[in-house]
């Protein structure tokens, strides 16, 4: 077959799906999360997308955005989150997004981990949040890389106190924590001056760049996993990492990205959790009653693989019906995200969880 008989772009498909032949240098930047998505749904056999549901979810979720007007403009609304546009935001949101993992608790509410800043008890997510805030009001340089290599002055003492909680519950995976920031300092100030500006300007403007220098760099951002023999990458902290700075940000100087549509869903254990209200993801009957009894899920498992890879296809999926909806929408997988992380947020304070989120300890979500 002569070259120009070839197709080369199906030629590029094949070779994308299969991971062979060779890597063309000039390609923009790719993290290949939404590709290993698909070949995880496409695989799944324990959890099911449901297009249907998917159609009507698109409705529901696409007019409900309108109608809040969601922009990038909700992200810096929240009480909690920073406001300045500036590098005290950017250090913020590289702490919080080292660290954004694993908050779920067996404890009452009255007993978890909280933390109470500005006489509001925080939990989850908002109490790591809270936290931060409270150890900058403390004079804890806690966003600081420098500080977290610092033996004499970041002692476990000085970090227990940053993250000590309002009940005997200590926050979960301190440890783990703990390393995730000795770590990443002793990267930064090895590869950047222990500066996460350079680190960003390092990626030129590209959020698939960015994640996938921080997968390959940082260790503790590297969140992949082995599904039927295949390599797959989720990357959710690296990824909400680039969209909280973008959110942050509204897109304009440390949040300016030329391809930021190429962030996924980040597979965490709380949206799943809405898709399957919604009816857009569903699971087999043993895993689903696995979820009842809030029993563990190992990390690797290819149940946790299966709800961590449909739930980044579904919104993919949900995405598209929304657009056709509404073809002028500035809507992207980033958005849906969190607006649908906003909405199991409220369900949960009435109470109305049709299901509880599946439970596996890990450093990646
Ligand atoms: N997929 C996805 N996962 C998210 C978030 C957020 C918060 N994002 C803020 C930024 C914009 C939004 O408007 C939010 O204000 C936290 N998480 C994850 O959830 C879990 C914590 O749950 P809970 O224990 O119930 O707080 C944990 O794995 C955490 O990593 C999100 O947006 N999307």
């Amino acid at each position: 077959m002569s070259d120009d008989e070839v197709d080369h772009e199906l030629l590029d498909l094949l070779r994308a799906r299969f991971g062979i032949g060779p890597a063309n240098p000039n390609a923009p930047p790719d993290t290949k999360v939404l590709q290993n998505a698909e070949f995880i749904c496409d695989n799944s056999t324990d959890v099911a997308l449901n297009m249907q549901y998917t159609k009507l979810a698109a409705i529901a979720v696409g007019e409900e955005m309108q109608k809040r007007e969601y922009s990038t403009k909700v992200w810096s609304e929240h009480e909690l989150h920073p406001k300045s546009k500036d590098e005290s935001t950017v250090k913020f949101i590289f702490t919080m997004d080292l660290l954004n993992f694993s908050f779920w608790s067996d404890r009452s509410e009255e007993d978890r981990f909280s933390v109470t800043y500005k006489d509001k008890k925080w939990t989850g997510y908002f109490s790591l949040v809270a936290a931060l805030q409270r150890a900058l009001d403390e004079d804890i340089p806690i966003t600081s890389p420098e500080f977290w290599v610092d033996e004499e002055k970041c002692t476990d003492e000085v970090l227990k106190k940053a993250f000590r909680s309002d009940t005997d519950e200590e926050m979960p995976m301190f440890e783990e924590r703990v390393q995730c920031l000795r770590e990443a300092g002793l990267i930064l100030e090895e590869e950047f001056d222990s500066s996460i500006t350079t680190l960003i300007e390092n990626a030129k403007g590209s959020a698939a760049g960015l994640v996938n220098l921080l997968a390959e760099r940082f260790p503790c951002f590297r969140d992949e996993a082995t599904f039927e023999r295949k390599k797959v990458r989720f990357l959710k902290r690296a990824q909400i990492f680039v969209a909280d700075l973008w959110a942050a940000f509204e897109g304009e100087g440390y949040g300016d990205f030329n391809d930021i549509d190429k962030i996924t869903m980040f597979a965490d254990y709380r949206v799943p959790q809405m898709l399957h209200t919604l009816g857009v993801i569903a699971y087999c009957p043993p895993l689903e009653a696995r979820m009842r009894r809030q029993e563990l899920i190992e990390p690797g498992h290819p149940w946790e693989l299966q709800i961590r890879g449909c739930s980044i296809w579904a919104i993919e999926q949900l995405r598209r019906e929304i657009v056709k909806l509404q073809p002028d929408a500035k809507i992207n997988a980033i958005l849906i995200d969190f607006f649908l992380y906003d909405l199991a947020k409220e369900k949960e304070k009435t109470g109305d969880e049709a299901i509880p989120h599946h439970r596996t300890r890990s450093i990646w979500y």
